[in-house]
């Protein structure tokens, strides 16, 4: 299988360089040509077996010959063996045929493990065989720099660092980043939101010379492979309630558009899923854009839901590389006049094509809050507040006879000041984490600029 960008003008790549690439150097995100098919006894089939059987079954079409099959099993069951639950991914029933699939059982209590725990096994496997030494440089809202470090401290031919919005992560995110001793790992908090840490990760893979100097890898959802990783709860969470013989809906707490574009994935690969809820904070261009064609970059507003403050989604790309009928030069167009101009208007055609894919709405600070009581006081769960608003959601957009399942994608003692606001109670970190709040913290400010940000890697990897 050959990763295409979604610009149109970088080189055709096979999975292993697509993975250590991360962003074309055109610019654009890679892509597979084509998307391999499962058949409806190919679903059936993954109905009760084990997570890691699912998963091997999902990927293998994708990796090509970069890791042979027993290769990618051992990978694969290293990943999840430290995940704390025995389903990895197990759903929980809310209500009549509303569900949660819980996807913060990894290291770290969000769902980003699922992909950066596998991809770790991928890069180490991939370097080892190369000789290759890589610097990770990634952009964070608190959950994906938090799994990166977990994936890859300590790792000889690795360097990471992570930028994260100065004061706009919860405090048990910034300690998962900064308490790390490898010398290896390097949190940077940024001055400025998300949206400008990602700018910057981007513009140093755009600054061909620092790129090549440092030898610059993405473990963002830039990477291809990290969205690959999250298709496969999608289908182990439908096989479970009936796929194929039954359709249903997934309602996904949304921010950089990964994660539901991993829905997507598995939609066009043949899972039978009626509708792709896409749930938004108040930070809402994703609900704005799907009711009224236009993207639009507002200012970010800090909210409870901090993993999701995002504006500029980045794997919308992704999405609108389709439905361009995969024009590359269209892409290039629309994301020149997002970065000119601050916005761009849909074409009819592709906003319809993104309608039979895409539902959306959004949840106010109030309604998030709303819904982690009510939850809590119909059900006992605590949900996180990014998890909140994918209920909130799912609950207004649902049909009642189709199943909805709700990604539950962090543990609410990652986000405790929001969730005991809610419901009076205080989520406490499992008791491997309990020491998260003695251990000395290790981060380095950086202004928002690229030349300072660029001469502190120098000056690092020097070191
Ligand atoms: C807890 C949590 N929920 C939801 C999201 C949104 O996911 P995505 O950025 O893939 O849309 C994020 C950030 O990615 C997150 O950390
Ligand atoms: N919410 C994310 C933002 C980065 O998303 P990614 O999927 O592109 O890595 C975070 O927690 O950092």
């Amino acid at each position: 299988m050959q990763y295409v960008s979604t610009r149109g003008q970088a080189p055709a790549l096979g999975f292993e360089e697509t993975m250590l690439t991360g962003l074309a150097r055109d610019g654009g995100l890679y892509v597979p040509d084509t998307l391999p098919q499962m058949g409806a006894d190919e679903i059936a089939a993954l109905a009760g077996v084990p997570y890691e059987d699912a998963a091997h079954r999902v990927i293998r079409p994708f990796v090509g010959g970069a890791f042979s099959d027993d290769a990618l099993a051992a990978m694969i069951a290293r990943a999840y063996a430290g995940f704390g639950h025995a389903a990895r991914a197990p759903l929980k029933q809310l209500a009549p045929n509303h569900f949660l699939l819980e996807l913060f059982h990894g290291p770290t209590l969000a769902f980003k493990d699922f992909a950066m725990q596998l991809i770790g096994q991928f890069f180490e496997a991939a370097l080892e065989r190369r000789g290759q030494r890589i610097c990770i440089v990634g952009a964070t809202s608190g959950d994906t720099g938090s799994a990166a470090i977990e994936a890859f401290r300590g790792l000889d031919n690795v360097d990471v660092f992570i930028l994260y919005p100065h004061g706009r992560v919860s405090e048990v995110q910034r300690r998962q980043m900064t308490t790390p001793e490898e010398a290896n790992v390097h949190a940077l908090a940024i001055e400025g939101h998300f949206d400008d840490a990602q700018a910057r990760v981007k513009d140093m893979f755009n600054d061909h010379a620092f790129r090549d100097e440092v030898g610059l890898a993405a473990v963002n959802s830039i990477n291809w492979a990290r969205v690959l990783a999250q298709v496969v709860y999608y289908f182990t969470a439908a096989s479970s309630l009936g796929a194929p013989h039954r359709a249903l809906s997934f309602t996904v707490p949304t921010g950089n558009f990964g994660d539901v574009f991993a829905g997507y994935v598995a939609k066009r690969m043949g899972l039978p899923i009626d509708r792709l809820v896409v749930a938004t904070n108040q930070n809402d261009i994703l609900h704005r854009c799907l009711t009224t064609g236009r993207y639009e970059v507002a200012g970010v507003v800090p909210s409870i839901s901090p993993s999701m403050d995002i504006q500029v989604s980045s794997n919308f790309e992704r999405a609108l590389f389709d439905v361009y009928d995969r024009d590359g030069a269209a892409v290039a167009q629309l994301m020149d006049e997002l970065k000119a101009q601050g916005g761009f208007a849909l074409s009819q055609g592709a906003l319809d094509r993104l309608r039979e894919s895409f539902a959306s709405g959004s949840a106010s600070e109030e309604e998030t809050r709303a819904a982690i009581a009510r939850t809590r006081e119909a059900t006992g769960e605590l949900l996180c507040p990014h998890t909140a608003v994918g209920v909130h959601v799912a609950e207004a957009a649902r049909d009642p006879h189709i199943p909805m399942v709700t990604l539950a994608t962090a543990h609410p003692a990652k986000f405790p000041d929001a969730v005991e606001e809610a419901t009076g109670i205080r989520p406490g970190l499992p008791p491997r984490m309990a020491n998260l709040y003695e251990r000395p913290e290790r981060v380095t400010r950086v202004p928002n600029d690229l030349a300072a940000i660029e001469d502190l890697i120098r000056e690092r990897l020097r070191r």
